[in-house]
């Protein structure tokens, strides 16, 4: 099935991306931008065919590495041979077919087709109307054309003791004298240029600028290294690249903790093992590790736990640790079934030392929220239901909205309105007011907009759940989501193949998606209406659910409370009615203000506070 097709991102990647520069004209097809997922047929089709033509090929640790025959770079009489030589040793550019998602990577000429398409150009007498790509010769255009040897200063501006503008240049580094910055060039598998990352020497930001493929990796290290340190950053990169590590390659990751594309996991094929030596100075990226570790096959990945004594290596050359010291204490990311106390002591230290991060990301909009449930955390199911038409998806937005604000990348499933009405709300909950009076300024709010990382599932109407499952998994893998939200369970029930009442159904699909949210470590919000209520009762997690099951499963329970309707002063709140974290139980008073599609207290206090600085203006 065609997964990425029912995935729409509101933006690719939160960072500047720049197309190369080609030395014939870029021939994106469709068979190039499609992303699709993994086909158990066309991956065995295509290996038997691989076996017929007596292709070179491996089995890698997240791809299988092929010659490759994609383009026109071979004449067609040597792409048809087959040769007893060929299978034992590659013969030229190695091309790379993801084991998740089935995409053909050639980092020769940069290209990403799918596997459909690579199956018919293995064929030795192509489909009719089958187009051949044409080989590309790859020629990245930098951005920065005045780059110079570092210099003494600006070696001295990184504030790192003892590093010689020599060590800087040696690891591949260059100077913009103008903007002040350090440069960096990113190579992909084939060790070609496709993109780069500088480090601004005021404010330490980063930025990372890359081909349309994303395949680009920072790499210091001789290439025939098996073993690599991950590192987020480049003042980190730096710190460990000048160190001269014998045994380990330095690679700094192209989108620190944010995202990993799968076109960069080809250039971290060749490596036995990879350690995790992360910078944790956002709290969405608390536990990237493990999620990229899952992306890079766990059982070749180590880890070092932040903890005082083991912190980043900036930090640490800063405090004068060993760096050495602190690499060799590196333990699988993965424990084994059975474990010891031993073996989860780090594990624990490094919670309890960075206690607020493992909490989750504190949302900005509700403080009563964070008071209650501490944050918004990977691997928990979040239920939230209330009466019809009680603002459920409104709040659900704005939540999801104020998370994502804070780089929480979130996929949403609105199977009950459709993607431009969430869209709006999304939107105007972003700006503050409705913009339908006011479209000279909607260019602006959108651009602004379209740097969140949200993405939205093109489901509409009633769905069975295994095709969401498989379409949210893609996105998973693909956009790094760690959210997804799925409005309404409703629109999954009653059309699946379950035998037995409505009740049993609902359980099986929540505990279907409490699943999903452990082994993928993302966190699941499921809105759900409520069961038949009278609307005098208030609200609770029994009449809610109708079985205790889907109060089990869930970590947290909100609840819409709207006591507008049986009583005169009655109130509109959120109940917590469930949290396993922190127990914590209570209730958030939710004031809507309709302009801003708003329940946040902080916006409508920010608001008032700016009409009375307006009124008070045109007073005096
Ligand atoms: N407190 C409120 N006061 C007035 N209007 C509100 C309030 N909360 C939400 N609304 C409006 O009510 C409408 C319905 O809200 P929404 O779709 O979020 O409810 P819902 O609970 O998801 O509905 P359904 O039960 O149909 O799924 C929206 O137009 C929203 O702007
Ligand atoms: S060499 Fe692989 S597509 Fe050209």
């Amino acid at each position: 099935m065609r997964l990425a097709g029912l995935i729409k991102p509101l933006r690719l990647l939160r960072v500047n991306k720049t197309r190369c520069l080609l030395s014939e004209q870029h021939y994106a097809t469709k068979a190039e931008q499609e992303e699709y997922a993994f086909n158990t047929k066309e991956y065995l089709d295509f290996k038997k065919q691989l076996r017929q033509l007596n292709v070179y090929n491996r089995d890698g640790h997240t791809c299988l590495q092929v010659d490759c025959r994609l383009c026109e770079r071979l004449p067609a009489a040597a792409r048809a041979t087959a040769t007893t030589a060929t299978a034992s040793r590659s013969q030229g550019p190695l091309a790379y077919v993801n084991k998740r998602t089935g995409a053909f990577i050639c980092p020769n000429c940069d290209v990403k087709v799918s596997l459909t398409y690579a199956l018919e150009a293995y064929q030795t007498v192509p489909p009719s109307g089958f187009r051949r790509l044409p080989e590309k010769s790859l020629e990245y255009a930098t951005r920065f054309p005045n780059l110079i040897s570092v210099t003494a200063d600006a070696c001295e501006a990184l504030g790192l003791k003892g590093l010689k503008e020599a060590q800087l240049n040696a690891i591949g580094a260059q100077f913009e004298p103008e903007q002040k910055l350090l440069h960096f060039r990113l190579r992909n598998a084939s060790h070609k240029i496709v993109g780069e990352k500088v480090l601004h020497l005021g404010d330490r930001s980063e930025q990372t600028f890359q081909c349309s493929s994303s395949s680009g990796l920072l790499i210091h290290g001789s290439g025939n290294k098996t073993k690599a340190v991950l590192v987020s950053n480049l003042l980190d990169f730096i710190v460990l690249a000048t160190q001269n590590i014998e045994t380990h390659c330095i690679i700094c990751l192209p989108y620190a903790m944010q995202q990993l594309p799968q076109e960069c996991l080809p250039g971290l094929e060749r490596f036995k093992e990879l350690v995790f030596w992360l910078h944790y100075d956002a709290t969405p990226s608390w536990d990237a590790a493990s999620a990229f570790a899952q992306k890079m096959d766990e059982k070749r990945c180590l880890l070092i736990r932040p903890t005082e004594t083991e912190p980043a290596p900036h930090v640490a050359l800063k405090k004068r640790l060993n760096i050495r010291h602190i690499l060799a204490k590196a333990t699988p990311v993965r424990h084994k079934a059975i474990t010891t106390f031993n073996a989860l002591r780090n594990d624990i230290l490094s919670e309890l030392q960075n206690i607020e991060k493992v909490n989750g990301v504190k949302w900005k909009r509700f403080p009563v929220l964070n008071k209650l449930l501490k944050g918004h955390r990977k691997g928990e199911l979040t239920i939230l239901t209330g009466p019809t038409g009680s603002g459920k998806t409104t709040f659900t937005s704005e939540y999801s909205l104020d998370l994502a604000m804070q780089g929480v990348s979130t996929l949403w499933g609105s199977f009950e309105i459709r993607n431009t009405r969430l869209a709006a709300t999304l939107l105007r909950q972003f700006v503050g007011y409705p913009l339908d009076d006011k479209l000279q300024e909607f260019d602006h709010w959108a651009t602004e907009f379209e740097r969140l990382p949200l993405y939205f599932m093109t489901f509409h109407g009633q769905q069975p759940l295994k095709p969401v499952l498989e379409a949210i998994e893609h996105a998973q893998y693909v956009h790094d989501i760690s959210h997804v939200i799925i409005d309404n369970l409703q629109f999954m029930m009653g059309i699946s193949s379950y035998r037995g009442d409505k009740f049993w159904e609902q359980d099986s699909i929540i505990a279907a998606f409490r699943g999903f949210a452990t082994k993928h470590n993302v966190h699941v919000t499921l809105v759900m209406h409520p069961r038949k209520e009278r609307q005098e009762d208030e609200l609770t997690t029994s009449s809610v659910f109708g079985t205790a099951k889907a109060t089990q499963e869930a970590d947290n329970v909100l609840i819409i409370q709207d006591k507008r309707l049986t009583a005169v002063r009655g109130k509109k709140y959120l109940q917590v009615a469930k949290n396993r974290y922190s127990g914590d139980l209570g209730i958030m008073p939710m004031e809507f203000d309709k302009d801003a599609l708003s329940y946040s207290s902080s916006v409508q206090s920010a608001k008032r506070r700016r009409e009375r600085e307006k009124t008070s203006l045109t007073e005096s």
